[in-house]
């Protein structure tokens, strides 16, 4: 029997109400790659994301990671098996500095309890330690390390959609959903994203991302999933999707501009 595929989307489905938001959908993802999940508004993308990282439970099918189901299990447990995720419009805490958000994302993974940290004692000062220089290489991953002090909520939408990638990197995943990491960006900062993405790739996480820049997903993606209502309609190397017809069809027969 072949070995099982690092991530398996297995014929899952999401009905809300009468509304077939996925219907049956499998792909698998391979250890090391960058897969690209892609189609019109409304495909079912971001559904396929919260069955993936347990945000929503499944009307059917099943997620394995290496072999190992994860559906049903609770989203922090997911992330405990190295699990990691945006969100469209990011998750930061907007009131907080740049370094605040990522030094609290590191605490919470930190074995560290609240009283022993509120009073200073010296195995949370060693933890604090150890966390100031993972933030100084997550700050220097996402190219924000000169942004550092700034209050999050004030930074332009690029930073933040970076800071929430930070945010999920700080989780130490081996798999890293990206739900539309370059929404917002201009050319200059999607390029800049872009080679953000396949460092993370080449450091050993697989990545899975949505997004509707058709220009970057082409350009760094290994493969590509094409969803449209609900369904999966191809699958394959970004030349071959680029040609296939019936994706050429789902994009035209939408209000899709990309
Ligand atoms: N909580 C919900 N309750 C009811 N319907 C929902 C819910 N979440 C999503 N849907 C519906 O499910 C379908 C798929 O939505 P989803 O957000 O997964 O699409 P998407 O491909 O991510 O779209 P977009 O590219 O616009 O973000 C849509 O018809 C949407 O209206």
């Amino acid at each position: 029997m072949a070995s099982e595929p690092f991530l398996a989307v297995d014929h899952i489905a999401k009905h809300f109400g009468g509304v077939k938001a996925v219907k049956d959908v499998t792909f698998t993802v391979n250890r090391g790659e960058i897969l690209g999940l892609i189609g019109p508004n409304g495909a079912g993308k971001t559904t396929t994301f919260n069955l993936i990282s347990g945000l929503l439970p499944l009307t059917g099918g099943e997620v394995r990671l290496e072999g190992r189901r994860i559906s049903g299990e609770r989203p922090d447990r997911i992330a405990s098996l190295g699990v990691a995720r945006t969100f469209q419009g990011t998750r930061i805490f907007p009131a907080l500095t740049v370094r605040e958000n990522l030094e609290t994302a590191l605490l919470a993974r930190a074995p560290v309890g609240f009283w022993a940290d509120w009073f200073g004692l010296p195995a949370a000062r060693a933890i604090h330690a150890a966390i100031g220089g993972e933030v100084t290489n997550v700050l220097d991953f996402i190219g924000l390390s000169a942004q550092a002090e700034r209050i999050a909520g004030d930074m332009p939408y690029a930073h933040q959609s970076l800071l929430g990638v930070g945010l999920a990197l700080a989780l130490k995943p081996r798999l890293l959903l990206l739900d539309e990491p370059f929404a917002g960006m201009n050319p200059n900062e999607t390029a800049g994203a872009a080679a953000m993405v396949q460092r993370i790739r080449d450091s050993g996480v697989t990545v899975l991302f949505v997004e509707h820049d058709m220009a970057a997903v082409m350009g760094i993606c290994d493969r590509i999933v094409v969803v449209d209502q609900g369904s999966k309609i191809a699958e394959g190397a970004p030349a071959e999707i680029a040609a296939n017809p019936r994706v050429i069809e789902a994009y035209l027969g939408s209000d899709e501009d990309a």
